[in-house]
């Protein structure tokens, strides 16, 4: 493909990149896709679309399940690689359609985004082992083919801050991780963040949050509101979290 376009998630948008994604890429052209731009702050967004753009990435903001930003993303996916047909044109070639391809780890959004992008309901599965299938090129528009199913990345299973973000985030599968250790974690990140804070989580739950231990926190409500069952009161920490009950947030900001 001439054009990969990388799909993160915008509230963790470095948990959701992997190492290697560089040196995968080659040649490539990239643009960086910021998906669920719903579900973080104005400020947020402006952070990182700055921090970008200061390393000369490309970056946009999308919400796949509403379709926002995918028709700029085309645009942008066409001119990206418009150099391919240039440098076909000096070799005496006929121009051909850009090709790109959506990657990104599990759960960010990828085929919400292809189906917006190639106005259908569903995206087949990623393949299975033992089930081989075709990928298929689809033409979006005039000049801009697009690959008809999505690359997932490989987890970084030796990034546990990583993967702490992962799980908070939904974006890995529940039976990876347990919820009181990872609702702790949470309320650790939630305390310190500037826009939420333990004034948050006292409105909230309507207890005082009496230290910065988030695992205390989880055992104090479960107690409050759960007859000491942590694993209901980490869910519900979590579930709250994911639904914006503590703002749109993002729990990562640039590196500075
Ligand atoms: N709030 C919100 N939800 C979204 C957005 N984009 C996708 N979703 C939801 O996120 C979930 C995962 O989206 P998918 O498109 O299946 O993600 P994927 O990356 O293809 O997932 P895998 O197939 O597991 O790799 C779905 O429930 C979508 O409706 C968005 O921008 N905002």
């Amino acid at each position: 493909m001439d054009v990969v376009i990388e799909v993160r998630d915008a509230r963790i948008p470095l948990a959701t990149t992997h190492p290697k994604m560089d040196s995968w890429l080659g040649n490539r052209r990239r643009i960086i896709v910021m998906n669920r731009e719903d579900m973080v702050s104005a400020d947020d967004r402006n952070a990182w679309a700055t921090y970008f753009s200061s390393q000369g990435i490309k970056v946009i903001y999308s919400n796949g399940q509403l379709g926002m930003g995918t028709m700029k993303l085309g645009r942008m996916a066409k001119s990206a690689a418009s150099t391919v047909n240039t440098r076909r044109r000096e070799k005496g070639l006929l121009p051909r359609p850009v090709r790109a391809g959506i990657v990104g780890y599990p759960n960010v959004g990828k085929s919400s985004l292809i189906n917006r992008l190639l106005k259908r309901r569903m995206c087949p599965a990623a393949p299975r082992p033992g089930v081989t299938r075709e990928l298929k090129w689809v033409r979006f528009g005039k000049d801009l083919e697009l690959l008809d199913s999505p690359g997932i990345l490989p987890m970084r299973i030796s990034d546990q801050t990583a993967a702490l973000k992962l799980a908070i985030c939904d974006d890995i599968g529940e039976r990876s991780y347990d919820f009181a250790d990872v609702a702790a974690i949470l309320v650790q990140i939630l305390l310190r963040h500037p826009a939420v804070g333990s004034e948050a989580f006292r409105k909230r739950y309507k207890i005082d949050v009496d230290s910065d231990c988030g695992k205390l926190f989880v055992t104090k409500l479960s107690v409050h509101l759960f007859n000491g069952d942590t694993t209901q009161a980490a869910f519900r920490i979590l579930s709250d979290f994911r639904k914006g009950r503590f703002g749109w947030v993002a729990l990562e900001r640039p590196p500075t």
